[in-house]
């Protein structure tokens, strides 16, 4: 069974798709790291995130760049967003994350384009959202809590500034494909999306 897990930042999408992954023992892969890890690449390097030949030139990153704590900071985050725009960045991306959701046995993967353009033959599609503030509020928290100074306002305002790049790019946009069920998680505990996610992934299978 393939799950498809797609929303905007600090939706809870992560959260949903790894425990969906322990409750049917599947794989699990968040694609936002490898866009991450592109970013973090390009930073590195001193490399322009704005331009697509330096950026795909990012693409053939470490492994072990994918476990660095530094892909987690807010500016990777906003990086991620500015080279997760070009095409030939996709391009790169996308067999490997192919080759993952269709394994034998299936898998989970979260990003934004899941359902739309990794996996349109997904069993189960989910598009999880929540409000700006309050997605803003849970990725503030996570972030001080991981040492990071940056005030609530300065997250809210990236948070928008990514939703509106991820969105408005024409590269695999983040949109909700047709065939995906809505979550919204704003007024929900973890343990509430969770069981309310399991409840959509059962309902999809019985269609
Ligand atoms: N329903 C929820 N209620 C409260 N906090 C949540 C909820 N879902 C996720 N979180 C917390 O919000 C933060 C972002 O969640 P995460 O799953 O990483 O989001 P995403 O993968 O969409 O960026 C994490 O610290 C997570 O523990
Ligand atoms: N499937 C995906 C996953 C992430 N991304 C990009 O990578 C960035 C970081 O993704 P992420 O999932 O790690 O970010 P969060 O939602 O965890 O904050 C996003 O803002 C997108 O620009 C994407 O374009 N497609």
């Amino acid at each position: 069974m393939i799950i498809a897990v797609d929303g905007p930042a600090a939706s809870g999408k992560g959260t949903i798709a790894k425990a969906l992954a322990r409750h049917y023992k599947l794989p699990h892969l968040d694609t936002g790291l490898l866009y991450r890890a592109v970013a973090a690449t390009v930073h590195r390097l001193e490399l322009d995130p704005a331009r697509e030949a330096d950026a795909v030139a990012a693409c053939d990153f470490d492994e072990l760049a994918l476990a660095d704590p530094v892909l987690r900071t807010d500016e990777i985050g906003q990086l991620a967003s500015i080279v997760s725009a070009h095409p030939l960045v996709r391009a790169s991306l996308l067999r490997r994350q192919q080759r993952f959701a269709h394994q034998p046995g299936g898998a989970v993967l979260d990003g934004r384009d899941i359902g739309t353009v990794i996996a349109p033959d997904a069993n189960a599609k989910l598009f999880v959202k929540a409000t700006p503030t309050v997605r803003a509020r849970r990725r503030h928290a996570e972030l001080q809590a991981h040492g990071s100074t940056l005030s609530f306002d300065k997250v809210l305002a990236d948070i928008r500034a990514r939703d509106a790049r991820d969105s408005g790019r024409s590269a695999a946009p983040l949109v909700q494909a047709t065939d995906a069920a809505t979550l919204d998680t704003s007024f929900l505990s973890i343990d509430e999306a969770v069981s309310q996610a399991i409840a959509l992934v059962e309902a999809a299978r019985a269609r």
